[in-house]
């Protein structure tokens, strides 16, 4: 990873990065503004317990034409890059110097939205993925705890214009979630870049 030690966070068996005001807040702003308005949010359902239930947040997932993703149990055709999200994905890439396919796009219209804990560890992502998470707009708590325990063991707020780099075996050890806040009301926006492998498992 080229991304200066100084910013790894300090957690056994994970490799995270935090990078606050990795983009520079009028061009955050922009960034924000754009993409909530422009972006055509879908809210997908789950199933959980025999019972479907709308995901609490609004998502998007874009990516290259090969790049399907799984994600809450369904798979999604990727939306085509525009301008925007093209640009963003250079800038991310060269902050990391690895290449994406796809971005999924996460709206939590206030501190009502959330999401579970869980890994980031579908087949299609591979086996360490690295996964480059941008933050717009409100700041929320982003909670890591190891697989198998029911204790926060860190948290870190993820504030506007900021990345999270998380790499190596952190997927394996830690889960992570974006918990419910009754003390934000302002919509939060969160692109996390992924590479994904249509096939995984043919090598
Ligand atoms: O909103 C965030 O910061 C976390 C998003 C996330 O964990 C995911 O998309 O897998
Ligand atoms: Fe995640």
């Amino acid at each position: 990873m080229i991304l200066d030690p100084s910013f790894r966070l300090a957690l056994a068996d994970a490799e995270l990065y935090y990078l606050p005001g990795w983009v520079e807040s009028g061009e955050a702003d922009r960034w924000l503004a754009e993409l909530i308005e422009r972006t055509p949010w879908e809210q997908p359902q789950v199933r959980l317990y025999g019972r479907s239930f709308p995901v609490p947040r609004l998502v998007a997932w874009y990516g290259d034409p090969q790049a399907r993703y799984r994600y809450s149990g369904l798979l999604h055709e990727p939306l085509a890059w525009t301008p925007m999200l093209a640009e963003i994905r250079q800038r991310v890439q060269a902050a990391v110097d690895r290449p994406f396919n796809g971005v999924l796009l996460n709206l939590y219209r206030d501190g009502q939205d959330a999401m579970g804990w869980h890994s980031d560890d579908e087949a299609e992502l591979g086996r360490d993925p690295l996964v480059v998470s941008l933050s717009l707009g409100a700041s929320r708590r982003f909670d890591l705890r190891p697989c198998g325990s029911s204790r926060i063991a860190h948290s870190q707020a993820l504030e506007h214009g900021s990345l999270l780099v998380m790499a190596g075996a952190t997927q394996h050890h830690w889960q992570h979630q974006i918990a419910r806040t009754r003390k934000v009301s302002a919509p939060r926006l969160n692109l996390t870049f992924r590479l994904i492998d249509p096939e995984p498992g043919h090598e």
